[in-house]
């Protein structure tokens, strides 16, 4: 019965060769997943089960064949932020992923030591037309929709610094484990007069409660380690050099649990959120395309930049 989940056709296999189906199939109806739902792609793994086809190597994947682990590393210096290539890379590798039926866990961190993700490249929304900047904002959502609404157990081993949309990634991920130390992330997005969607917003409340979320989104608050550890916004800490093995151990607990009922009790609680996202999509990269080109944005933006530059 609990077969890979792979996609719609290998559901509807599992569903008409087990005892349980009607079950199952009374559940899908149910829910009715939508047709971004990673749970109703069909797999297009290749043969030899070896995957990502990238040609830009700013996204990094290995892949151990006999636990079903990938890890993805960020490889974009010298902080991984998120350009547009960026986000296309991640989306393309997450997709290939959840596609490739030997993928059962995916581990995100960077390859640099120090800095997981620095967020959304201020550049890409620093003085560029409209249209630049509502493509690349649905470039972020669509990559979101595919982590965020992915079967696989999605691990953020958070090696470094994590403000804003890498705040965004880990939050987007089953489970946190970040360095000790000195780091930081949160949701810093009113300190640049931005204001994080309801998307994003959501998922913190959801991971922290509404009103340790509520203050730290209001503020823009950047937490160490140790706070964030207390707060829940990472689930466990682990010495920098440890964060890769401590993440590896704790996907082997969780692909413990028979992938197919995990999957559909991530895809049940997360459905409403995905959903609300690709219903309001277009209105979304409106307000996005609306805010960030207004003129007082983007002089916060500005002085934000010289800020940064300036350290
Ligand atoms: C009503 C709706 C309105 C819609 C509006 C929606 C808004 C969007 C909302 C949410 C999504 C997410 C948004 C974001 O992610 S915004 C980005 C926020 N990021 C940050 O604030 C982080 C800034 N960076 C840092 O704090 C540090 O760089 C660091 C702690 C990550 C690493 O520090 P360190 O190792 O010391 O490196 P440097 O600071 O020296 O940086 C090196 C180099 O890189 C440049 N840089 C850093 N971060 C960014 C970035 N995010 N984008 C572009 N460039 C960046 C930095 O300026 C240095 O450049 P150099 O001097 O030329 O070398």
């Amino acid at each position: 019965m609990y077969s890979f989940i792979l996609g719609n056709e290998s559901i509807k296999m599992a569903l008409s060769v087990s005892a349980g189906g009607r079950v199952w199939r009374k559940f899908f109806k149910t829910f009715n997943f939508g047709p971004n739902s990673a749970l109703k792609r069909f797999p297009t793994c290749t043969a030899n089960g070896r995957l990502y086809s990238s040609s830009s190597d700013n996204v990094l994947v290995s892949k151990d064949e006999k636990s079903g682990i990938a890890t993805v590393r960020m490889n974009n210096p010298p902080v991984n932020s998120l350009n547009s290539a960026m986000l296309v890379s991640l989306r393309s590798c997450f997709e290939e992923l959840e596609n490739d039926k030997s993928c059962r866990a995916l581990i995100l961190t960077s390859q640099k030591p120090k800095v997981f993700c620095a967020g959304l490249d201020i550049l890409e929304i620093y003085r560029k037309s409209p249209d630049y900047v509502a493509q690349f904002w649905e470039k972020l959502q669509d990559m979101w929709l595919s982590l965020y609404g992915s079967r696989l157990v999605t691990m953020a081993a958070i090696n470094g610094h994590s403000p804003a949309g890498g705040c965004l990634l880990s939050l987007a991920c089953d489970y946190r484990i970040m360095a000790e130390g000195k780091f930081t992330i949160g949701l810093n997005e009113t300190q640049l007069d931005l204001v994080a969607p309801f998307w994003l917003r959501q998922t913190m409340v959801d991971v922290i409660g509404y009103r340790q979320a509520e203050m730290a989104l209001m503020i823009g608050a950047l937490y160490t380690s140790n706070k964030a550890l207390q707060l829940g916004l990472v689930d466990k800490l682990a010495p920098i050099e440890d964060v890769q093995t401590v993440a590896e151990e704790e996907v082997k607990n969780w692909l413990k649990i028979p992938d197919q009922a995990r999957a559909i009790t991530k895809m049940a609680s997360r459905k409403p959120l995905l959903d609300e996202l690709r219903k309001r999509k277009q209105e979304d990269i409106q307000t996005f395309r609306d805010e960030t080109t207004r003129e007082s944005v983007q002089i916060s933006i500005q002085q934000y930049l010289e800020k940064l530059k300036a350290k």
